[in-house]
């Protein structure tokens, strides 16, 4: 099958990802990896998502995966942005009675049953909404703060991504069928061709949860592939 060419003719040394359903055609500067949310709530014992009750059990296993990617992708020149998912420490940025959020936040609502956890779950400047220490932002990655499932929501994501001339974007993070695909079906709306890498990406809640994801975004919004191919094709280009 012939690989959609997203370079539209500007130049540069281009690339094929091997991907469902398609391969894409691109370029390391046309290309960032946004992280989604890889922070202590989401992916480390004790934070947000393990205390509401959910099973984090498989979160660890992305890590590695997405540390071997944002390694290869430094190497090769692409853009690494982190998103970082949360509010400031009063909660304004949550929204009151009056925001669905309210009402559909996990961890809104995690606080109001445990009130000895009141102001600890993502907010800004605590340990719940740090990222997880084995990714840590290098020099040269951008962190992007966040305060809704999507990452395009109320951010600066479009405008970093414009600047820079950037068209492709391959996700990786917590939670697959939350913030991640919020966030590649917002980006499909403004353009962007998202990409998905299945395994460094980890859901919420059933394992069904997981391939539904995977079927929406290679069936509508995207395309999916995995980490070695994405660090075979990127690990071959010079920066
Ligand atoms: C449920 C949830 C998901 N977040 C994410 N990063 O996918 C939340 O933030 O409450």
């Amino acid at each position: 099958m012939t690989a959609i060419d997203t370079t539209m003719g500007q130049g540069g040394a281009s690339l094929t990802l091997p991907a469902r359903p398609e391969a894409l055609t691109l370029t390391a500067a046309n290309t960032a990896v946004v992280v989604i949310d890889m922070q202590n709530a989401y992916a480390s014992p004790g934070g947000y998502v393990d205390l509401a009750g959910f099973d984090i059990a498989g979160a660890a296993g992305v890590i590695d995966k997405i540390a071997n990617v944002l390694e290869t992708a430094r190497k090769a020149g692409v853009q690494v942005i982190y998103l970082q998912n949360g509010w400031d420490a009063e909660y304004a940025e949550a929204g009151g009675p009056g925001s669905p959020n309210w009402h559909k936040s996990n961890a809104l609502k995690t606080m109001r049953a445990r009130p000895e956890l009141s102001g600890q779950l993502l907010a800004r400047g605590g340990w719940d909404y740090d990222l997880v220490e084995a990714l840590t932002p290098q020099p040269g990655d951008i962190s992007l703060h966040k305060t809704r499932y999507s990452a395009f929501f109320n951010s600066q994501l479009d405008s970093t991504l414009r600047a820079r001339g950037i068209r492709n974007i391959v996700f990786v993070g917590i939670a697959t069928n939350v913030c991640v695909e919020s966030t590649l079906r917002d980006g499909f709306h403004f353009e962007y061709f998202g990409v998905m890498l299945e395994d460094a990406t980890h859901h919420l809640g059933p394992e069904s949860m997981q391939q539904a994801s995977v079927y929406n975004i290679e069936k509508f919004f995207g395309w999916v592939s995995t980490t070695a191919d994405f660090c075979g094709a990127f690990g071959q280009t010079a920066p």
